[in-house]
């Protein structure tokens, strides 16, 4: 190799994704064309968070731009959880939503595992419901629906040639929203896997074994070069804003790898943004598309 370091390969999950909108788009025609309907996606945002408002505008366009219906509830942050679980009531009865899922995190005070509970298992395409989750971790049990940034993470590294099976992997949070079914497909990949959380001694020790670290604690940049073996795989969950003046939003995202330094170990990485980010978009599409199909199909 020579003086030169090698520099990782950067896995494009912006391109990555814009393939499989395309490929969904194309299943949203056909299905309109045979039922003449549509799949929908509610989204519940309560709240005026900047960045839940950001995620939900990229939300509503990725729908239509694969012709997905979306439908917006925008409750005030004062909304009580009450009124919370009417509006996930309602659409869970509303026969043109296919899908639904409320923005977390909702406002102190609020249950959110009561309110992600009170969502329709057929209409869960966060995959966050209990009975979806338990479905996922058991054997001989499959759920209507898999959480989308540990399914983008997965098609990630699947459409990017990485052979998984008998690799050791380790996934750096255990949150039920990432970390934890993040750990739970690998498994099911045949990795071995090892999940490393804020309890957990020596992290730096636990990643040097990784053939694939999927990182997910979102803490800006902790995942050093002396952390990551030569030749890993890289899979960066994080989206941290750090300030920047340079910037004209007075911010900059980063991940919780620091890139720059370990994509000269390692072999493949994503980006931020631009890496799981679109993908997590892309699934919840695909998993919308799958939810409507099932029921329009009936
Ligand atoms: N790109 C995308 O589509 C998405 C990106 N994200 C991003 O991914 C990151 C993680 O999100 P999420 O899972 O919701 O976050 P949570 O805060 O819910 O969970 C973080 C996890 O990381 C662990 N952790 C925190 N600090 C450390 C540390 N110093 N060392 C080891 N482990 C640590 C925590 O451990 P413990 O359990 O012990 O507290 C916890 O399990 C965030 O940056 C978030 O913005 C999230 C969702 C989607
Ligand atoms: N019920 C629920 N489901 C979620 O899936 C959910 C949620 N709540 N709460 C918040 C987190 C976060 N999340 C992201 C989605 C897309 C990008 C994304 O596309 N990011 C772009 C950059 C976006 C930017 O420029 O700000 C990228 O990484 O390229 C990031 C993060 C989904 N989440
Ligand atoms: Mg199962």
């Amino acid at each position: 190799m020579g003086a030169a370091s090698s520099t990782a390969t950067v896995i494009d999950g912006k391109a990555i994704a814009g393939t499989i909108r395309a490929e969904i788009k194309s299943k949203v025609d056909d299905l309109k064309r045979r039922t003449g309907r549509v799949p929908g996606l509610a989204v519940v945002i309560v709240g005026e968070r900047k960045d839940s408002q950001t995620y939900v505008r990229m939300k509503r366009k990725a729908c239509e731009e694969v012709g997905i219906a979306s439908f917006h509830c925008e409750l005030p942050g004062t909304a009580t959880e009450e009124e919370i679980l009417k509006t996930v009531r309602r659409f869970n009865a509303d026969a043109n939503v296919h899908g639904i899922l409320v923005q977390l995190p909702l406002p102190k005070g609020v249950n959110e595992e009561r309110v992600l509970a009170e969502i329709s298992i057929e209409k869960d395409v966060d995959g966050f419901h209990p009975e979806n989750i338990g479905k996922l971790a058991m054997k001989g049990h499959e759920p209507l629906f898999v959480p989308c940034t540990p399914k983008g993470c997965i098609e990630l590294l699947k459409r990017s040639g990485v052979e998984l099976s008998g690799k050791n992997a380790v996934v750096v949070g255990r949150s039920n929203i990432v970390g934890m079914p993040a750990a739970m497909l690998l498994m099911k990949e045949n990795c071995t896997v090892t999940v490393v959380h804020s309890k957990t001694k020596d992290p730096k020790r636990v990643c040097r074994e990784a053939d694939v670290i999927v990182a997910a604690c979102g803490s800006a940049e902790m995942v050093k070069k002396d952390w990551v073996k030569k030749g890993a795989v890289i899979i960066d969950v994080g989206t941290n804003g750090v300030d920047d003046k340079t910037k004209k939003a007075g911010y900059r995202l980063v991940g919780d790898v620091d890139y720059a330094e370990v994509r000269k170990v390692a072999s493949a990485i994503t980006p931020v943004p631009g890496g799981v980010g679109p993908m997590t978009i892309c699934m919840l599409l695909s998993n919308t598309l799958d939810s409507g199909a099932r029921a329009l199909e009936k």
